[in-house]
């Protein structure tokens, strides 16, 4: 496994990450878990599945290097701070083979008495303007996607990624899981819940524009040797992303872009 650091919030709010690609692995609040990491998870190296992955420079295979970006395999630098977890990426040769810029990437983990704040800021440091796309690919735990719905959604048209990119109306209805669901969302600036029948948590996005909304399903599931079998029925990952318009930095310019999650309430949905 790799090596892991804590911080403790407010309450029993607890995070672990590690360096390895910046990633949340555990948020503990309000008596529970609250993200999913698979138990067959590959620590050799490879992509973590589960937590909070790092999506940075590149959605999925939208582009010319690793799928999902480089941010999530490499190795970033800690550095010490009272109330959060801080980690710091910047180019090198390992970077530069996949995306010639020079840049330098920020993530912070900040758990609160009943949330959990992932900032990730990127900074221009080349003598040319880049694009770049990123998402927060947040693993949450829930007691069953049968169960599960995304709220806040509703009226937004989606590119269906699980049909080819296929452009969608809006569905009218929440997000309900009854197979592969792989959806981008575009403009989505406002509340999200998810429920699971027995949990609710709100999910806020500051400076991304979009929301990706995925679970394999039984079927893509069984594929996929990272997961325990039925390890699909206890996540749903719900990303704050910035995909469909790449963000555009000019040398010397900074983006910024956050995630929170609130616990809300523990039953009644
Ligand atoms: O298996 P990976 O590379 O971690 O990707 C998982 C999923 O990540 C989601 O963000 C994508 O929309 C899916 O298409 C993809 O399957």
């Amino acid at each position: 496994m790799h090596n892991t650091l804590l911080m403790s919030g407010p309450g029993d709010s607890r995070v672990e990450a590690t360096a390895f690609g910046a990633q949340a692995l555990s948020w503990h609040c309000r008596g529970r878990e609250r993200l999913y990491l698979s138990p067959r998870a590959d620590v050799s190296g490879a992509a973590i599945r589960g937590g909070v992955p790092v999506i940075f420079p590149q959605f999925a295979a939208r582009g010319p290097g690793p799928r999902h970006g480089f941010a999530r395999t490499l190795t970033w630098e800690t550095e010490p701070d009272p109330e959060r977890l801080r980690f710091r990426l910047r180019d090198r040769e390992e970077t530069r083979r996949h995306w010639p810029y020079r840049f330098g990437a920020e993530l912070d983990v900040e758990p609160g008495e009943d949330r959990l704040r992932i900032t990730l800021t990127v900074h221009n440091a080349d003598a040319d303007p880049f694009e770049f796309s990123a998402a927060l690919h947040t693993y949450l735990a829930v007691g069953d996607i049968a169960e599960t719905q995304v709220h806040g959604l509703e009226d937004r048209p989606y590119i269906d990624s699980a049909r080819g990119g296929a452009p969608c109306p809006p569905s009218g209805a929440p997000v309900r899981f009854g197979g592969e669901v792989d959806r981008i969302y575009a403009d989505t600036r406002r509340l999200l819940r998810v429920t699971d029948g027995e949990h609710m948590l709100r999910f806020e996005a500051e400076g991304f524009a979009d929301t990706v909304v995925w679970n394999p399903g039984a079927e893509l599931a069984a594929g996929l040797s990272d997961l325990e079998p039925d390890g699909y029925r206890r996540f749903v990952c719900v990303e704050a992303a910035q995909v469909l318009q790449p963000v555009r930095l000019q040398p010397g310019q900074t983006w910024t872009g956050a995630q929170i999650l609130t616990v809300q309430s523990n039953r009644g949905c």
